[in-house]
């Protein structure tokens, strides 16, 4: 199976993930509310551009199953995990309109243009590659940071790994490596490299984000 494969593959680089201080800091509760804050407003945005990609895989599919999961993603997305940021915002004082309007920082846009180009450009199963990552470390982190404590009440970020770990989010990171093992069924080791690179470099983005989030980075260069 492809996702056997790339388990192996990413597997060291999102265990270093789990070493970043901003990762540690939602799971122990130590991480300000300032670093958080970006996360969820830079994450917000993040996730509109995201979630077009799983529109682009429903026009990109070939049968009405995989449409089906496409279009089950997208709507975990905009109505489950976005709700999450919805919710953390209004404790904070902080309205959907003013999360939607969030100037996406120049790793985001990175990370967006390119998992949205290689979607554009590929099939449906280039669009799978293209948000993998993103769905199966955030769940490989909820999970983590559940184990060693994360859910318990006195972390004020709780409700992020009970999200991340939880069932309906796990459920959806199933359905996407399902889709990627179907998709990649009998595909010539030339295609599977070019999505292995995907996911990668997807990897790569994904730790980036941690850091921007933790630094808290827009576009760092001097005010004009
Ligand atoms: C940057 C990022 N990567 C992944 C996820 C999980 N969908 C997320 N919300 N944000």
């Amino acid at each position: 199976m492809f996702t056997e494969r790339i388990w192996k593959r990413v597997e060291p680089i999102w265990s270093s993930y789990l070493e970043h201080s901003f990762v540690k800091g939602l799971g122990d509760g130590t991480l300000s509310n300032e670093k958080f804050q970006h996360w969820l407003k830079q994450d917000y945005v993040y996730l509109i551009e995201y979630a077009k990609l799983m529109a682009i895989g429903s026009a990109k599919s070939r049968d009405l199953s995989t449409m089906s999961t496409f279009a089950n993603l997208l709507h975990g997305t905009l109505f489950m995990e976005m709700d999450l940021h919805r919710k953390f915002a209004a404790s904070y004082g902080i309205s959907s309109d003013e999360l939607e309007a969030t100037d996406s920082a120049a790793t985001n846009t990175a990370y967006t243009s390119y998992m949205l180009n290689h979607a554009q450009r590929g099939g449906a199963e280039h669009v799978v590659a293209c948000l993998l990552a993103c769905a199966w470390s955030y769940n490989f982190i909820g999970k983590s940071l559940a184990e060693k404590g994360g859910l318990s009440q006195s972390n004020p970020y709780h409700a992020w790994v009970e999200t991340y770990s939880g069932e309906e989010f796990t459920d959806l990171t199933n359905d996407a490596i399902r889709l990627m093992d179907e998709l990649t069924e009998g595909k010539p080791e030339a295609e599977l490299a070019e999505l292995e690179e995907i996911i990668v470099k997807t990897s790569y983005y994904e730790y980036m984000f941690w850091d921007m989030c933790e630094n808290l980075e827009t576009w760092n260069i001097p005010q004009e």
